[in-house]
């Protein structure tokens, strides 16, 4: 349960990218966080692992006071927490299985560190992870060589691998062909099912975050203006959401 209360963030400078922010997420929900471009999104997913700092209210994931943790504590907190960028943010010149061996590094032992060596163990759980995106196939192919769907795919593996509670997404589908965009999303979608694992996943385009999540959180200049079912969303509640203007819908 992530579950935030009275939440407000404010940027050094002074500006507020969170206002009166009280919501609950329950394990297992697929939450898609719509917006405008500057509403606030990137902050409400990035208070979650603590990448941002609230300054006002509590937010808690799990029974934990994300705001009291220091050091130690916050690296557990995001062992827990999968985070999925646009960018991907791969070693390119590395294998797909490489990459998501990366996501043990940070338990493994210094010696192990320093020689790169993996466990069998590690190595059938990347394998595994990569089998569950559907490229185990590519396993042994650089990054490089990989599509863009591919290589987001060889991301939620890495993700997937680290078995977390939650994954955060911001904005993983935005660099992606139509056809790829859909076929990233239905693998955040059984992920989802199938591993009750929470989603909470900024997306500019309308249509798939309708079509894939099935809750939506609208954000209009750092307040939560819409939560609820993404059935329920109609094009009055679009307007709300989007000040009137036109949100993303084809893709
Ligand atoms: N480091 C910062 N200092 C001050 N203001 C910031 C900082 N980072 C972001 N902001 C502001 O906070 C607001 C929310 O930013 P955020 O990145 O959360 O928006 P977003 O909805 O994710 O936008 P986008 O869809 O374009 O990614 C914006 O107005 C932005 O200019």
């Amino acid at each position: 349960m992530i579950e935030f209360k009275d939440v407000e963030m404010q940027y050094p400078n002074g500006f507020k990218g969170l206002k009166n922010i009280n919501v609950q997420i329950a394990q297992g929900e697929y939450v898609a966080v719509i917006g405008l471009s500057g509403a606030g999104k990137s902050t409400f997913i990035r208070c979650i692992n603590r990448m941002h700092d609230i300054t006002k209210g509590e937010l808690i994931v799990n029974q934990t006071n994300v705001h009291q943790l220091r050091g130690k504590e916050i690296r557990q907190l995001r062992r827990n927490i999968g985070m999925i960028f646009q960018s991907f943010n791969l070693v390119t010149r590395s294998t797909a299985l490489k990459n998501v061996l990366v996501s043990f590094v940070p338990e493994m032992p210094l010696w192990r560190k320093l020689l790169g060596i993996f466990t069998q163990e590690e190595k059938r759980k990347a394998l595994t992870a990569l089998d569950q995106v559907g490229i185990l196939d590519k396993a042994f192919v650089r990054v490089d060589q990989l599509s863009g769907g591919q290589q987001q795919r060889v991301a939620l593996a890495r993700t997937l691998a680290q078995t977390p509670g939650i994954i955060l997404a911001d904005e993983p589908v935005a660099s992606l062909d139509p056809m790829t965009a859909k076929q990233v999303m239905g693998d955040f979608a059984r992920i989802n099912k199938e591993m009750n694992m929470t989603v909470i996943m900024n997306i500019h385009h309308v249509d798939l975050a309708l079509a894939y999540a099935t809750r939506v959180i609208g954000i209009r200049a750092g307040e939560i203006v819409y939560d609820g079912q993404a059935s329920d969303v109609t094009e009055a509640v679009l307007s709300q959401i989007y000040n009137g203007q036109q949100p993303v819908e084809e893709v």
